[in-house]
């Protein structure tokens, strides 16, 4: 009869419970987050089309205000530093590490005007955020391919020049949580030596004191932006690609090791 009784109170405590265990807290808040976003893109799709009715890179804008209130959503905070670093005229090639697709949150913080991206062809298959990403100019490569990939980044060098667009590329070429940068792939460095602009580094803190893939935990906590000096590429030819991406690895490797280790204790430790 007891039993009976503590039904409906069991009820009550479920969700309660499930509320405050943390994986389900995890699903939960990824989950959110690709619905909001999917949503967020086909809201702006018409507003994209509207402002300059097919792709073009101006779309970004469009972008970069829908985005931004997200980190709010999700219990997340953006610290910047470096703002000077981006007040570069014309054309540049920014580069950042890349290690879960929470990076749009920090690059829709600080994305400068007429700056688009690279990324992987198989995005613009995932819905209206594909949509939406091929209308803002999003150079799209085949990783497979690499004799592919590197004309379509040839086509972009030009572009970059033509239409005084920035281009933002993950070095690394594949998303990373391993608390630490993976080696960089060439193409980021061929395109800045190509089109003769400089490269502006960017460095996001380790995600690991909030965001645990494996341990199935998303908590609130604190994202830092690193803008760094950027680098000159002039007078570079082919032959200086390999020193030069040694070069922004080892600087960016150096910032990303220290804005990593002061995230406020608050957040939890931090396991390299
Ligand atoms: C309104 C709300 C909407 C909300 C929703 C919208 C949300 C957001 C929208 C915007 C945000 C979008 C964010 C998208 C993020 C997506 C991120 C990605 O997809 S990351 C993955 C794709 N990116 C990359 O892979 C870029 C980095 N990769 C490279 O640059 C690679 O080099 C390559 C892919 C070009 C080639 O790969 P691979 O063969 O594996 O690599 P290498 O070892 O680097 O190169 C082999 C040899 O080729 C030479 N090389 C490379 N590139 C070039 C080149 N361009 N020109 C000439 N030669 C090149 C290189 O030097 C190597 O030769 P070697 O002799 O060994 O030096
Ligand atoms: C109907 C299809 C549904 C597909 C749903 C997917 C939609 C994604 C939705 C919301 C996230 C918004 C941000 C999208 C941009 C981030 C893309 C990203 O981070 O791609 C990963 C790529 O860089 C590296 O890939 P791999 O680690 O090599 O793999």
């Amino acid at each position: 009869m007891e039993v009976v009784w503590m039904m409906p109170l069991l009820l009550l405590l479920f969700p309660l419970l499930m509320w405050t265990s943390s994986t389900f807290v995890f699903h939960f808040k990824k989950f959110f987050y690709v619905a909001w976003m999917m949503l967020l893109a086909l809201l702006g799709i018409p507003a994209c089309l509207l402002k300059s009715g097919g792709r073009d890179v101006e779309n970004m804008r469009v972008i970069r205000s829908m985005v931004r209130h997200v980190k709010y959503l999700l219990g997340l905070r953006i610290k910047v530093s470096g703002w000077e670093h981006l007040q570069t005229e014309g054309p540049y090639v920014i580069i950042s590490n890349h290690q879960s697709s929470l990076d749009v949150l920090g690059m829709m913080e600080i994305l400068p005007d007429r700056c688009s991206t690279i990324a992987k062809k198989e995005l613009v298959y995932a819905g209206t955020v594909g949509l939406i990403c091929w209308l803002s100019g999003i150079v799209f490569i085949n990783r497979k391919k690499t004799s592919d990939a590197k004309s379509v980044m040839a086509d972009a060098a030009k572009t970059m020049l033509d239409q005084q667009i920035r281009l933002w590329v993950f070095p690394e070429g594949t998303r990373n949580q391993n608390g630490d940068l993976l080696p960089f792939k060439k193409g980021a460095f061929h395109l800045a030596v190509q089109a003769q602009v400089p490269i502006v580094p960017v460095v996001f803190s380790s995600y690991r004191s909030f965001y645990l893939q494996k341990e199935k935990q998303f908590k609130s906590g604190t994202i830092r932006v690193k803008i760094l000096p950027k680098i000159d590429t002039k007078g570079m030819t082919s032959e200086d690609v390999s020193s030069l991406a040694d070069q922004s690895h080892g600087l960016m490797r150096t910032a990303f090791l220290e804005i990593s280790n002061s995230v406020p204790k608050s957040n939890g430790p931090l396991k390299h």
